[in-house]
């Protein structure tokens, strides 16, 4: 599958914070969940891949060609869904929109209106009177009305409703129908991703601790109980993270087939992403 967005050794520092050396790619055709909690680097990476922070080294190519010299042209091909304002409060949405829409040379004003009518917003309020739903679906209209075949979103579903949560998802996977789109997503509520995500990529303190296709992810991973016999020094080294009390234990693997081949007489149960994201990232109070 082509590559629509590599990013190579990606490092953009603050004082105590930051990210360093990410390399991933898009993948065309996926919807890319990038998850991850809190301060962790998601907003950082969105922001130096789309230049609004100065890189401090690595590269970034869309679709071949280094970002920083075909800034412009690129730029063309992406909608963007920032999590905070990057609207003037002041205008109406009509307004916002003819400043933002002679930016991109292929600028399709009946998507616009179309996905204005669908989410039956007024282009005569100001933005500054928006709920966050509508805001987010705004910047959606805008995203999507210049045949972006990229679209970078960052937390669109933070503080939003599960119905307006549900709406996006579908427009996604309606976005993705056509030919060559791809999306970046993202997010630290994760059940967003459990339908609609073809790759995860998780971050955490600036680094990415794993890079994989949702269903292989979730094949690999499994939730593990069983009786006490089955955990010894050389067992418990399969686990992420184990519980034991004495009725058992509990754990969670990342190799559900070494487990299968050494333990005859336990129970597998499949996890969601947040358990296998906890896994990885949870204090160590957290055990599953
Ligand atoms: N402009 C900045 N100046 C200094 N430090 C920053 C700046 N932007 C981000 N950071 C720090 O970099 C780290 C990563 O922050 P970032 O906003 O990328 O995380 P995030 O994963 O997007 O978090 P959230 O889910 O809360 O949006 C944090 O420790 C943050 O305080």
């Amino acid at each position: 599958m082509k590559a629509v967005l590599e990013v190579r050794q990606l490092t953009k520092k603050f004082a105590d914070a930051g990210i360093e050396n990410l390399d991933f790619s898009l993948r065309e055709g996926c919807i890319t969940g990038f998850i991850g909690r809190n301060g962790s680097g998601k907003t950082t990476t969105i922001k130096t891949i789309l230049g609004l922070y100065l890189k401090d080294g690595g590269s970034i190519k869309f679709r071949g060609h280094e970002m920083k010299e075909h800034e412009q042209k690129i730029k063309s091909s992406i909608g963007v869904v920032l999590d905070e304002g990057y609207f003037y409060e002041e205008m109406t949405l009509r307004e916002m929109k003819s400043v933002l829409a002679p930016a991109y040379s292929n600028w399709d004003d009946a998507v616009f209106s179309a996905y204005i009518q669908r989410f039956q917003l007024n282009l005569d309020q100001k933005i500054a009177s928006l709920s966050k739903g509508m805001r987010m679906k705004f910047a959606i209209a805008l995203a999507v009305s210049h045949h972006a075949d990229l679209l970078i979103m960052d937390e669109p579903t933070s503080g939003l409703d599960p119905l307006v949560r549900k709406e996006l998802m579908e427009i996604l996977l309606e976005y993705m129908k056509e030919e060559g789109k791809s999306v970046f997503f993202s997010t630290h509520i994760t059940s967003d991703l459990d339908k609609i995500a073809d790759v995860l990529i998780l971050i955490d303190k600036g680094r990415i601790i794993f890079n994989e296709s949702k269903d292989d992810l979730l094949d690999r991973h499994a939730i593990v109980k069983g009786d006490n016999i089955f955990i010894n020094e050389h067992t418990k080294k399969l686990f992420l993270r184990l519980r034991q009390t004495a009725l058992g234990f509990e754990g969670i693997t990342a190799n559900k087939q070494a487990v299968y081949e050494q333990m005859n007489d336990v129970v597998f149960e499949r996890p969601s992403i947040e358990t296998i994201m906890l896994a990885y990232i949870g204090d160590e109070t957290h055990v599953i």
